[in-house]
């Protein structure tokens, strides 16, 4: 069989989905949602909420067409795997493209080379794979598909002549990107008899079947009934089924080697058989698994809490079923004196963070009040203890500490030129050391080195508005260095609310208590008393202000009315309050929870 595996990437926006649905279309497959409905029925998966079914690769056969000098004719079998497209995912990219020989790599012609472009790029790079560059949108009237494959050169030092023009919503050059796939990008390598070596590039869990894997078969052949073992935790398995994806999930008698399919061994656990992992032979292991596994590890943390206290149980259970999905979300019960009972959740980024979030509430019907997301730090104490912490209210007292180190990325940015200036400077304010700067025509790359708890909350719309919403970003983690950090307490009415403590850089402590305290002082809904909000640190204030007293003003307005309308009026008072937690005899909103992550501006 004639095989072809390859993955489409690019900046987003770049034209990805409507490409790919214009291949499909041209070789004849199902529609997006048709292959899903398929796929469920195939499986008979459970339909219920709550479970997302990811977007499947999709296989697919070119008739590669009869040339007049008698060659072509033959028939070839495409796996197009789909990538995920945010950078809280990248590790699942790049276990994708190590499923696949080849790429095509998106550049819109009108925008040009993106931080996106640059990063995905080096991923295909770093797994050996072959760039097919392709230069797509050329229909748009600012269309500059000369520029763009120039920059490609330019950049990542792809020949500029390499790049294929298409456009996918016209469907322009559609048949030159099948034929590059074809001549470009090598067959599969690999011994259907060797013993199994399989990549886990993907997964997701069935009520009925268990874990189905998404893998990559590189050597040997699986088989129904075949002992498969996960070879980071030698951990066995029987397997129930194996097949391919055309289109749905369909049942096939064995994968072998260069083959792209699915696995279903009743693997009840996801973390058991994660993303990156290699399948192997019980019997016959491998002595060569795939490199590079990491076992998914979150790296944003934050507290979520019902509203409502009754809740508890019913988040709990939510937050099981979300995991029996989710190799890289954890969570574990926590109690917060101001919050009561609920659950420290981990998260690969803030994407990640709100997509569980926003499960947990519409899904499950749940108000939650969410902590501000910190990242984890490492510390080593006085008496040469060491340990990380994720979580503020338990960071120790400086007295204690010996030395504490932070999370760093580094960051890759792409931006006209003229707004170099202003981004440096943003850069500078969150703690950033430049690696490089490439100029590339009119526009520039910037490489820097930057704490990971300074991107987190705003950077990104500070990076985007200070740009003019030209810039792109992208970054990845490099690992840990010492920081000089503080942890900020919040204090209400002159308790200590533990759910709202920060850790941040001590340079930065004075500016981010004030803007804490001025934001919860706007949004805590005034009282019938003035209430206090304090920033400190180890107990002295930093900065302070008040909740004007009110509800007093509000009845005021009715003096004389009847009862019922000033009932009418605490009602609608009492409406807002949803979301809100009680601090002492303060109602706190929602919104206060997350005051550190308000804007600079
Ligand atoms: N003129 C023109 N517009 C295009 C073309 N391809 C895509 N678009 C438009 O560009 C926008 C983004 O296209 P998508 O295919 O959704 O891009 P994507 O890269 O898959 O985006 P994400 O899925 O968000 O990463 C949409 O508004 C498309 O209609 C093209 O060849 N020409």
């Amino acid at each position: 069989m004639l095989v072809r595996n390859f993955s489409i990437i690019a900046h987003v926006d770049h034209g990805k989905s409507t490409l790919a649905d214009r291949i499909l279309e041209k070789l004849g497959a199902m529609g997006e949602r048709d292959k899903r409905d398929q796929t469920l029925d195939t499986l008979e998966l459970e339909r219920e909420r709550g479970i997302t079914i990811k977007s499947t690769p999709v296989r697919l056969t070119y008739h590669r067409p009869l040339r007049e000098d008698g060659t072509g004719g033959e028939v070839y079998t495409f796996n197009l795997i789909d990538t995920p497209g945010h950078v809280d995912f990248n590790y699942e990219v790049s276990r994708s493209l190590a499923a696949c020989e080849g790429v095509l790599l998106l550049v819109d012609a009108s925008q040009g080379v993106e931080a996106q472009t640059i990063v995905n790029a080096y991923l295909a790079i770093d797994n050996n794979l072959e760039i097919v560059p392709v230069v797509n949108k050329i229909d748009l009237p600012a269309a500059d598909p000369q520029g763009a494959a120039q920059e490609l050169e330019d950049v990542i030092g792809i020949p500029a002549e390499d790049a294929v023009f298409a456009s996918g919503k016209t469907g322009e050059g559609v048949e030159q990107i099948l034929e590059a796939i074809v001549e470009r990008i090598p067959p599969p390598p690999g011994d259907p008899q060797a013993p199994l070596k399989a990549l886990i590039f993907d997964s997701f869990y069935d009520a009925y079947q268990g874990v189905i894997l998404f893998v990559r078969v590189l050597e040997g052949t699986v088989r129904a009934k075949d002992r498969m073992m996960t070879y980071s935790n030698g951990k066995s398995f029987e397997v129930d089924k194996v097949g391919t994806f055309t289109p749905g999930l369909i049942v096939a008698e064995e994968l072998s080697a260069g083959s792209v399919g699915w696995i279903a061994a009743g693997i009840k656990d996801i973390h058991d058989a994660q993303v990156g992992d290699t399948i192997t032979s019980k019997d016959q292991p491998t002595t060569d698994p795939f490199p590079g596994f990491k076992p998914a590890q979150p790296v944003v943390f934050s507290g979520l809490y019902p509203t409502d206290t009754e809740d508890y149980r019913k988040l709990r259970e939510a937050l099981e079923r979300l995991k029996l999905n989710d190799a890289a979300f954890v969570f574990e019960p926590e109690t917060s004196e101001a919050l009561g009972f609920g659950f420290r959740c981990g998260f690969l980024g803030l994407l990640h963070a709100e997509i569980i979030q926003e499960r947990l509430e519409r899904e499950y019907d749940l108000d939650l009040i969410a902590t501000a997301p910190a990242v984890v730090y490492r510390l080593t104490l006085t008496n040469g203890e060491t340990f990380e912490t994720q979580n503020p209210a338990e960071f120790p007292t400086r007295d204690r500490i010996e030395t504490m180190e932070e999370p760093y990325i580094k960051l890759s940015i792409m931006l006209p030129e003229e707004f170099v200036g202003p981004v440096m400077q943003l850069l500078q304010e969150r703690r950033g050391a430049m690696i490089t700067m490439n100029y590339v025509g009119k526009r520039v790359e910037l490489l820097y080195e930057v704490p990971f708890a300074e991107i987190l909350y705003d950077f990104h719309d500070r990076l985007k508005s200070i740009s003019r919403g030209y810039a792109s970003m992208d970054y990845e983690q490099i690992g840990y260095r010492e920081g000089d950090l503080v942890k900020v307490d919040i204090m209400v009415q002159g308790e200590t609310v533990d759910a709202l403590a920060v850790i941040v850089h001590r340079d930065k402590a004075y500016s981010l208590g004030r803007k804490i305290v001025d934001k919860m002082a706007e949004v805590i809904p005034r009282q019938l008393f003035p209430v206090p909000v304090q920033a400190t640190i180890g107990g002295k204030i930093i900065a302070r202000a008040t909740v004007k007293a009110y509800r007093k003003d509000v009845l005021a307005k009715c003096y004389g009315g009847d009862i019922s309308r000033k009932k009418k009026l605490l009602e609608k008072q009492k409406k807002g309050r949803a979301r809100m937690k009680n601090i002492g005899t303060v109602e706190v909103p929602q919104e206060a929870f997350l005051a550190v992550l308000s804007t600079d501006e």
